[in-house]
């Protein structure tokens, strides 16, 4: 599959939410991190911002719901217009029901795991999602440091992922820059969030490109 950039807006400016998303018009899509204090020690947006970006921009948007109890809000995000709807393995109570629930209102479904989390008691799940997002830092912030470690689960999330015909797209999230998504590439993403390297820089959609390019790089 091509390969597909998601900036997270965690690292725009809140105050000027419609003009930063303006702003990446080459983007696949929009990450949107869902915090709740609870899940992780931040706070960030919930439904109503999400429900005011949906009329402020065409991009899809792509929620990481790190919240306590996705299971009662996750439906109300793809209810609220949301592309993809990712929910944590370690919050969720009842994942199969959930991520069903986030299909049927016409969402992708999304399955995250902290970068602790192993993948492998997860095969079983991926009939039941669009999407594997595999966290290369520890939820909660952006700006952080890629963890090397993640890679070789990368890799054996790409083999589950392609003994299942390959459907399930497989993201990374955090710490991705033009560095590390060369080798979050070769082993095998395919969807890149990227906070920092996107609105961190001068010029997001010349980041964009260039990001693009070394993930291509890496696979071609
Ligand atoms: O979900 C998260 C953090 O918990 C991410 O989506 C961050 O927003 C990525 O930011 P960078 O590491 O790219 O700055
Ligand atoms: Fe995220």
């Amino acid at each position: 599959m091509a390969v597909q950039i998601s900036p997270s807006i965690l690292a725009a400016d809140f105050a000027r939410l419609a003009d930063e998303a303006a702003a990446v018009p080459n983007a696949d899509w929009l990450h949107v991190d869902v915090m709740d204090y609870h899940f992780v020690p931040n706070l960030t947006l919930g439904l109503p911002v999400v429900e005011a970006l949906r009329k402020a921009t065409d991009k899809p948007l792509d929620c990481h719901l790190m919240i306590a109890d996705p299971d009662r809000w996750a439906p109300r995000y793809a209810e609220a217009g949301a592309g993809s709807v990712t929910i944590h393995a370690e919050a969720a109570k009842a994942p199969i029901r959930t991520l069903r629930e986030i299909r049927a209102l016409g969402a992708r479904a999304g399955l995250a795991l902290n970068p602790a989390t192993p993948v492998e008691p997860y095969e079983d799940l991926l009939e039941e999602v669009d999407m594997l997002l595999l966290m290369t830092v520890e939820p909660g912030f952006g700006g952080q440091k890629f963890l090397e470690m993640v890679l070789p689960k990368v890799r054996r999330a790409r083999e589950m992922v392609s003994r299942h015909g390959g459907r399930v797209w497989l993201q990374v999230d955090g710490g991705i820059d033009e560095d590390t998504i060369g080798r979050c590439a070769e082993a095998g993403a395919d969807v890149f969030v990227a906070g920092s390297a996107v609105y961190g820089a001068s010029d997001p959609v010349e980041a964009i490109d260039k990001l693009r390019a070394a993930a291509d790089r890496a696979i071609s």
